[in-house]
This record gives C-alpha cells, structure tokens and sequence, in this order.
C-alpha cells in the first residue's frame, strides 16, 4: 500500500513539462508502509534531487539520485557528510537554491531538521576537487550554539593541562572533541577518550568521505576532528574544546565551523624543552622531532589574524585564570539559544515556503479534538553548513486552534 503524505508538489514550483518522462518522481513525498520504503523528490534549478531509501530497522538506507533535465539522464552522486537516520516521513523544500532541507517527522527537534547541501560553496568545492557531482548532508541546528575553542601551541606548552582543568572544574559546560590519531597510545591513554587511535589507510578513506572537518600531518603522524567529535559535544549542550596543531587551526578558521582561536606558548624555549622532557613520554628523538617543530609553530602561532588571543603559560595558576576569562568575555555564551528539545514534526503536517521563511502547519489530535499547530521556521541566517552543522535556524510557534 502506498501512503502519500500532504505536502506541496514541489514544494510551489512549477512542474517542469518534461516531468511525466521521469519516472518515479512525481510525488514529493511517498512511503510504502509494508516495505517501509520511501522516495522524496524536490527541484532545484536544473536538477531534481531524489532522496529515496527504507526506514526499516533491518535495512535502513537514505540515497541520494538526480535527475538531470537538461541531458535526461540519471546521476548518483558522491554523497558526502553524516546522513540522517531514516524515519518514516518527510518534507523537503529547497532553500537559497542551493540546498533542501528536509524537515523528518516522528522526531526529536535536535534530529528533525537536515540539509542536503546541492550547489553551496562547500559543495562547488568539492565537485572541483573530486570532479564529480557531489552532494553533502549537514544537521540543521536551531540557534547558534556556543563558539567551539580552539586551542593550538608547541607540544609540552601545557595545553592538555590547561584543558584538564578546565574540565574538570566545569564539566556540564565544556565536552572534549576526541581527535583521530595514527601515532601509537601512550601508556596512560584510552582509545575512545583521549585520542581514537586508528590506521593511517582506515582515516585516510574517511578523509575523502568528507568525514573530518580538518586533518594534519604533525610530527611524522596524522592526526585530524572529525565532523562527529565536534557535533557530539555540541549536540551534548557542551561548548567543544579542541586541541589541535596550528596548520588544523589554521584549516578550521578557513572552514565553516566559527571557533574562537587561543594560542598557547612557553614562557622560554629553555622551559618548553624542560616540559617536555620531565612529561617523560617520548622518545629523546621524538622529543628533538617536538622542538624541531615548536620553531615553526611558534612564528605560525603570531601570523596576523589566525588566533584571537595568545596566552603565555608561565605559572600555570595564572594562565588557567586567563583562560577563564577569555571564556567568560566571550560574548557568545550570552548569545547561545538552547536548541527547542520540545519541538517535533508530527506525521500529519504540510509545508509551505516564501521569502526565506517556511510555514509548518502540523494536526495533532488530542482528547478526539484535532489541534492545528502552525511553527515558523526562518532560514534567513544560516551559518556553516557540510561538513559541519548548518546553525542558525530560528522556529517560531505562532498559532494553535482547534478545527472545528
Ligand atoms: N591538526 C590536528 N592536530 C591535532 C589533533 N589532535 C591533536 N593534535 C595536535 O597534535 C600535536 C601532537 O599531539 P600529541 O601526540 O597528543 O602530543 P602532545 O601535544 O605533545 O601531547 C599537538 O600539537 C596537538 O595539538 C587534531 O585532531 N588535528
Ligand atoms: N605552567 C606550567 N609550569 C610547569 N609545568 C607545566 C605547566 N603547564 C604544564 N606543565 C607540565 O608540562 C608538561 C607538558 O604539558 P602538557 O599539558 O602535556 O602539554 P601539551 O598538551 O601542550 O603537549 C606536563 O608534564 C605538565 O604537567
């Protein structure tokens, strides 16, 4: 049996005259209830992007195909970013004609909201690089969330320390972002907390996935955040703290993710060697390797406008009060909207679209009266977007009646 959910044909454009010739996109949203399959398909430009898969438990998928209508021909792209879990509806409207957001039904607010990025510059960025036609997901985030920290300097400055402390004294507030390393555990080290320690070929491949949001080669070994560590913090309600080399600094401030950038530095190179030595972790040649590089790290460290602040970690009490205050000064913790948790699409609902704000019109029904719900959701300041979050989705209830 095949369910068709309301929704606008196209979500209010015009059919294109070719559009009987496509074969299984006429609907945009249609679910069979017995296979549990589902197909959506919506237009943008010359393009029809069809999301197509099965919600169920066995099989779960999300594809993405595309209908070329200028040459008639099918395409399967590369599909990059963390796909949505399959539910059991949808709605998808395009946005600035350049992604489509698909609106999930049955849940959460934190996982109803989802892009599929189609011709953003990430996207454009990467059908050059891979030439190919790609796609990309990225999780919509209602608000802004608080600015992830970036915190970069020469190994042995004390970064680690400063970040334990931090820590553990506000463990509610701040979540660590688990890098990716290629480098052997030391001997204190927990894979899955302090690094997640893996093969050089495995984070190569998920590098080309799109799976990291930045990656470098530091001191003979590959290290990299991936999309996930981030988000997962985020997603917690924490702010992320990443502690990262300068050249990921540097990729992070280039990428859609906006962090405030803090660099950690010695009170003397005489002192950065003696912290380093008494860590007593490494091998005298790693260590040599370490110091090599702390040269580099610390010209990079004062190039103009890659970090924000630079603290120097001479008494270590002093600097984690610094520290401190450069977190509270920064202003985007007053700013932070708590995403709407309450929020949910229910099954039966319709979506409509003018001048960047999306009206979703939801019916529940409640002790046998049915209760029409109508939410705004405004995409007019989207911020990041693949491989990230796109943040910046503001919903609005704005009226509640009971049909007579
Ligand atoms: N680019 C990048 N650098 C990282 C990442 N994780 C750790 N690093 C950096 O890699 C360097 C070496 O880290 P590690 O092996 O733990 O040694 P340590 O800094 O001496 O404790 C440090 O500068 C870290 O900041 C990451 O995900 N990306
Ligand atoms: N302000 C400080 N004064 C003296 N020793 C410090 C200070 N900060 C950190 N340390 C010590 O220096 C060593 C390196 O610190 P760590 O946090 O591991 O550096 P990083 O993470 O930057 O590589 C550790 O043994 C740590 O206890």
């Amino acid at each position: 049996m095949v369910e068709l959910e309301t929704g606008e044909l196209f979500m209010g454009q015009e059919a294109p005259d070719n559009l009987f010739n496509v074969p299984d996109v006429l609907l945009p949203f249609v679910f069979d209830s017995e296979s549990k399959e589902y197909q959506t398909a919506v237009i943008v430009k010359d393009k029809i992007y069809v999301v197509e898969g099965s919600s169920d438990a066995a099989k779960l998928s999300m594809d993405v195909k595309i209908f070329d209508k200028l040459t008639g021909k099918w395409l399967i792209p590369t599909v990059l970013g963390t796909k949505p879990t399959p539910s059991n509806g949808y709605s998808a409207v395009p946005v600035n004609g350049d992604r489509i957001l698909i609106l999930k039904e049955d849940c959460s607010a934190v996982d109803s909201f989802w892009f599929l990025e189609v011709d953003s510059p990430y996207v454009k960025e990467q059908k050059k690089l891979l030439g190919a036609e790609v796609v990309a997901w990225s999780k919509g985030v209602v608000g802004e969330g608080p600015k992830p920290v970036v915190i970069s300097g020469p190994s042995g400055v004390g970064k680690g320390t400063l970040i334990s402390k931090l820590m553990k004294e506000f463990p509610t507030t701040f979540g660590f972002s688990v890098s990716h390393t290629t480098r052997a555990p030391r001997e204190k080290e927990i894979d899955g907390v302090h690094y997640h320690f893996t093969e050089r070929s495995i984070m190569e491949e998920e590098i080309r996935d799109g799976e990291f949001l930045e990656s470098a080669l530091v001191h003979g070994n590959l290290y990299g955040t991936s999309v996930d560590a981030v988000e997962a913090v985020t997603d917690a309600g924490k702010r992320c703290i990443l502690d990262i080399d300068v050249q990921g600094a540097r990729l992070v401030r280039s990428s859609s993710l906006e962090a405030l950038f803090i660099f950690i530095c010695a009170p003397s190179f005489e002192e950065l060697e003696k912290r380093l030595r008494s860590r007593g972790t490494e091998t005298e040649e790693q260590v040599q390797k370490r110091l090599r590089n702390a040269t580099a790290e610390l010209d990079e460290g004062k190039s103009p406008g890659l970090f924000d602040h630079i603290l120097v970690n001479d008494d270590l009490e002093t600097c984690y009060e610094n520290l401190k205050k450069l977190l509270m000064l920064d202003d985007t913790a007053a700013n932070y909207q708590p995403t709407v948790r309450s929020f949910q699409i229910p099954m039966s609902h319709s979506v409509s679209i003018k001048d960047q704000k999306i009206l979703i019109r939801c019916g529940t029904s409640e002790l046998g009266k049915v209760i029409t719900s109508l939410f705004l959701l405004d995409v007019s300041s989207l911020k990041g977007g693949s491989p990230g979050r796109t943040r910046g989705l503001r919903i609005y209830a704005i009226d509640s009646y009971e049909e007579s």
